[in-house]
């Protein structure tokens, strides 16, 4: 027997057929990444980290459990409306509400995921009380990643030796954007992921995700499973601090698997440059996020995925 269509989904995600084909078990190699402690802050083994791996498991960190526990719970609220509702209550907020992968639907390439987009800055000017829970969460939770953004930033600055002006214009902690996803439940794992690979375009990107799993980086060739570890976070290094440390540091390919049996959520926070910033290097021409960004969208829009980097880089003469 099937289940009945959950209304809350959106419709695309309703209508293909089950496949009782499975992902082959190579996807399930776990690893242990390198866990850093953000109360005694070792700024060697973070650079190493960030140098080898791209990713880091954090203890210690001070996020709340009952914060990060409350801010899962509010978002699973709101997205387990019904699709039609969600659409209609995001609509012009400037919390948005997207599915699927927002450049590209067709079935084919469709990620099986949904979530809310919140930028923190306007966080604080939405005044529609309907939002006002989700407000304050995600408020105080954002404190907290600013806070952690900034503590590492500092830390691998020093391993970068970054001068002061570079440590204000690199990382605009206050101006992150939250992002707040359910994966729901997938009937086709063997053709669909919940999040295909991709780097982030972020100067860094703090992930707290629940205990379902489906997390994988790309390391040396290898997909590998990041497994959740209660109590801790995931973070990453994005397009912007790679190449701040102009390729030092890699911002790691990563991607969820979709899953049949339990829908996952996690909350994704993404640091950026201060607005005009210009990331200087030897290895890239000088740019901005917001030049970033734009090529970005036009090459999602040209080719239909993301070029990144490459795009900025300085072509030897050889
Ligand atoms: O949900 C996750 O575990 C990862 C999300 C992610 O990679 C992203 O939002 O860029
Ligand atoms: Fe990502």
């Amino acid at each position: 027997m099937t289940s009945p269509p959950d209304h809350s989904y959106p419709p695309l995600f309703r209508q293909i057929q089950p496949n009782p084909i499975r992902r082959s078990s190579e996807d399930e190699i776990g690893v242990h990444i390198p866990v850093i402690d953000l109360e005694s802050l070792d700024d060697d083994a973070l650079a190493a980290a960030c140098r080898d791996w791209g990713l880091i498991r954090l203890e210690n960190h001070g996020i709340p459990s009952d914060l990060s526990m409350k801010l899962e719970n509010e978002t699973a609220r709101l997205l387990s409306l019904s699709f039609e509702e969600k659409e209609s209550r995001f609509h012009g907020s400037p919390v948005s509400y997207f599915w699927g992968t927002p450049a590209m639907r067709s079935l084919r390439s469709v990620n099986w995921v949904e979530g809310l987009h919140i930028p923190m800055d306007q966080l604080r000017s939405d005044v529609d009380s309907s939002f006002s829970a989700l407000r304050s969460l995600g408020a105080e939770y954002g404190e907290h990643m600013a806070r952690i953004a900034r503590k590492i930033f500092d830390a691998v600055a020093r391993d970068l030796k970054l001068d002061s002006s570079q440590l204000w214009s690199y990382l605009d902690e206050s101006h992150g954007i939250l992002r707040v996803y359910r994966y729901p439940l997938c009937p086709d794992v063997a053709n669909y992921f919940g999040m295909d690979a991709h780097t982030d375009s972020s100067v860094w990107s703090i992930l707290n995700q629940d205990s379902v799993g489906g997390l994988q980086i790309l390391h040396g060739n290898q997909w590998l499973h990041v497994p959740p570890v209660p109590g801790s976070i995931v973070v990453n290094v994005g397009d912007m601090l790679q190449a701040i440390s102009n390729d030092k540091y890699k911002s790691v390919q990563h991607r969820v698997l979709a899953n049949g049996d339990k829908e996952r959520m996690s909350l994704c926070y993404f640091a950026f440059p201060r607005e005009g910033g210009v990331v200087k290097s030897s290895n890239y021409r000088p740019f901005t996020y917001q030049d970033f960004n734009a090529q970005v969208q036009q090459d999602v829009k040209d080719f239909g995925f993301k070029v990144g980097l490459e795009r900025f880089r300085i072509k030897s003469q050889s």
